[in-house]
């Protein structure tokens, strides 16, 4: 059959009808997720009586947030040893909270509302009494409500936690954190986190000790051979933020690894210098698809995870395959043979068919990723807070002094719990200087939550550091270093007793709380047996945050020796 021309013509009439309805609807749904949507969640919100900055097109507020936290890197903390870093580190935070945070003061009533909000209904009003500083913000087209308020965390973390979900991290930050348990869900993640956790109870993790007090012993001792080699009265100026790495990889690797110690730590020094790229990463490219573009960094990261893989992988067949290879390192099986390793744990897991290699080995990556920056962080703000509080520093020593003896014995599993004040220390460092500044969680559906109703997959931004500054709750000396406010327990250091929240709260709360507590505790222990510590003049005090929580310009220390004999003189 011939077709004439005027079928083809109406053909390609609606072929490009076709395809421009296709084009409209697109249009339409992208500009409904990147306009509408919003628009429409803004005004849902500010019914109830949440405010914030505005949503922008695309970005939402991303770009005054980067702008705020930008201004307040420029300079360090004024005066130079404030506490009060809140405004510096979440600026964002502090800044909008300011405008937009509800807080209803007892006097206030429908007719004067804060900052001359409008409220539709008393509902709304309820709402913001029960709220506190809760306000919207815009991270691009996803609402991300920020909330502080003690019992609404409750909610979140434990009363209606199956509601929420954990936030799911930036691409770069998954690669590296690997989909262990940070990143797992519902049955598998729940499974991993029973199998592990034996790895994290408190006398396994004491088996330890001797351990990482001698890796401790040995960094003390290689800082006073400097100081020696500076002539008398020598003193060295050590960068703790740097140093402290090594510390606390040496814990992680022996935790995670036990007896396969060496190649262990083969793999996560592999593991250290890609995280070293990602975070040089994270920092400069924010260009969507950058990380798969073949540049030599980018292939170098790739070979290396590679690497890492490769290197797990083998590991874990020699651990599993037969019981006759026991690795290069017999130091734990032979005196701790009791010792549980994180990978030793998965592994008998394994041999019962429910945990593959390849989840093992996402795990691994998840312990270095999320065991050794956040205690390094913890070790250094302890020390510089100690350097800026000297009476503290005394005190703490007197103790470490008594309990433990001098710098001729390490610290023991039975002198650690005796050792009460550096345990407040570590608290009120902890709150002051939380590593984990914040938490994010998603709604998984509508909820309500403190009278507020959230649409499903609005993101919860809960700042733990401005919950851990917040005056209401810790009172006037709120911006102050006091470690005696936790000298009748953590619950009762506050007003509320979920106002101090380093580890998070709930089911998902830190797996290696107990880990990182007893690193800095002990590692603290030996350093005061061993040196007075003051801020070095080069220091400059200027927390920020990439991540965690970190001194901006490292944290250089002076460290003194008080015994002239070397440590391995003294063994
Ligand atoms: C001072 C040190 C540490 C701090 C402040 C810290 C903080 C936290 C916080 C706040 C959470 C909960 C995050 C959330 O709910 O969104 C968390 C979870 C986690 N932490 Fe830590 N952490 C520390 C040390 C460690 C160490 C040494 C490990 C070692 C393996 C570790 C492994 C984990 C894991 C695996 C999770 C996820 C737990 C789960 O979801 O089941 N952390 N940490």
């Amino acid at each position: 059959m011939v077709v004439g021309w005027w079928w083809w013509t109406w053909r390609g009439v609606a072929v490009a009808v076709a395809a421009a309805c296709l084009v409209a609807h697109v249009a339409a749904r992208v500009a409904d997720a990147l306009w509408w949507r919003p628009r429409r969640l803004e005004a849902h919100f500010a019914r109830q009586g949440v405010r914030g900055p505005p949503y922008r097109f695309l970005v939402g507020c991303v770009r005054e947030m980067v702008a705020l936290m930008a201004e307040a890197t420029a300079k360090p903390m004024s005066p130079a040893a404030a506490h009060n870093a809140l405004p510096r580190v979440l600026a964002f935070y502090h800044y909008w909270r300011k405008i937009y945070g509800m807080d209803l003061d007892e006097s206030c009533s429908i007719d004067d509302c804060p900052r001359g909000f409008w409220v539709s209904s008393w509902e709304g009003l309820m709402a913001i009494a029960v709220a506190g500083p809760t306000f919207l913000i815009w991270f691009g087209p996803t609402p991300r409500l920020t909330v502080a308020e003690p019992e609404l965390v409750r909610e979140i973390f434990l009363t209606h936690a199956e509601a929420f979900d954990r936030y799911e991290a930036h691409p770069i930050v998954r690669q590296l954190e690997g989909d262990g348990l940070v990143s797992l869900h519902g049955d598998k993640w729940a499974h991993h986190r029973r199998v592990l956790s034996p790895g994290f109870y408190p006398e396994n993790l004491n088996r330890l000790v001797p351990h990482v007090g001698r890796s401790v012993a040995a960094l003390a001792e290689r800082w006073r051979g400097m100081a020696c080699a500076a002539g008398a009265g020598g003193e060295v100026e050590v960068d703790v933020a740097e140093w402290f790495q090594a510390v606390a990889e040496e814990a992680i690797t022996r935790a995670t690894f036990g007896r396969s110690y060496n190649s262990g730590r083969v793999v996560f020094r592999m593991q250290a210098r890609l995280m070293a790229f990602a975070s040089e990463a994270f920092r400069k490219v924010l260009v969507p698809g950058y990380r798969f573009l073949p540049t030599k960094k980018n292939r170098l990261s790739w070979g290396l995870d590679r690497e890492i893989r490769r290197g797990l992988v083998r590991l874990i067949g020699r651990r599993s395959g037969d019981a006759g290879e026991e690795d290069e390192t017999t130091e734990l099986k032979d005196k701790d043979s009791g010792f549980n390793d994180l990978l030793g744990l998965m592994i008998n897991a394994g041999v019962n068919k429910t945990m593959p290699v390849e989840d093992m080995v996402e795990e691994c990556k998840t312990f270095f990723f999320a065991g050794k920056q956040t205690t390094t962080n913890l070790l250094t703000w302890a020390t510089v807070l100690l350097a800026m509080h000297p009476d503290w520093q005394d005190r703490a020593r007197r103790e470490v002094l008594a309990v433990c003896g001098d710098a001729g014995d390490l610290p023991t599993k039975e002198h650690l719990p005796k050792l009460k004040t550096l345990g407040i220390i570590l608290n009120e460092t902890l709150r002051l200087s939380p590593p984990a500044v914040a938490t994010i969680r998603r709604a998984k559906a509508d909820v309500t939550l403190g009278g507020i109703s959230i649409p499903r997959d609005t993101e919860l931004l809960v700042p733990i550091m401005a919950i851990h500054h917040d005056a209401r709750l810790w009172g006037p000396d709120a911006a102050q270093f006091n470690p005696a406010r936790f000298a009748g327990g953590a619950a009762r250091a506050a007003r509320h007793p979920l106002a101090f929240i380093p580890f998070g709260l709930g089911s998902r709360m830190c797996i290696g709380q107990n880990l990182a507590l007893l690193e800095a505790k002990l590692a603290m222990a030996i350093l005061l047996q061993r040196f007075d510590l003051a801020l070095s003049p080069n220091y400059v005090h200027a927390p920020t945050v990439l991540m965690l929580l970190y001194p901006q310009y490292g944290a250089p220390l002076i460290f003194r020796p008080r015994q002239s004999q070397p440590f391995d003189q003294q063994h």
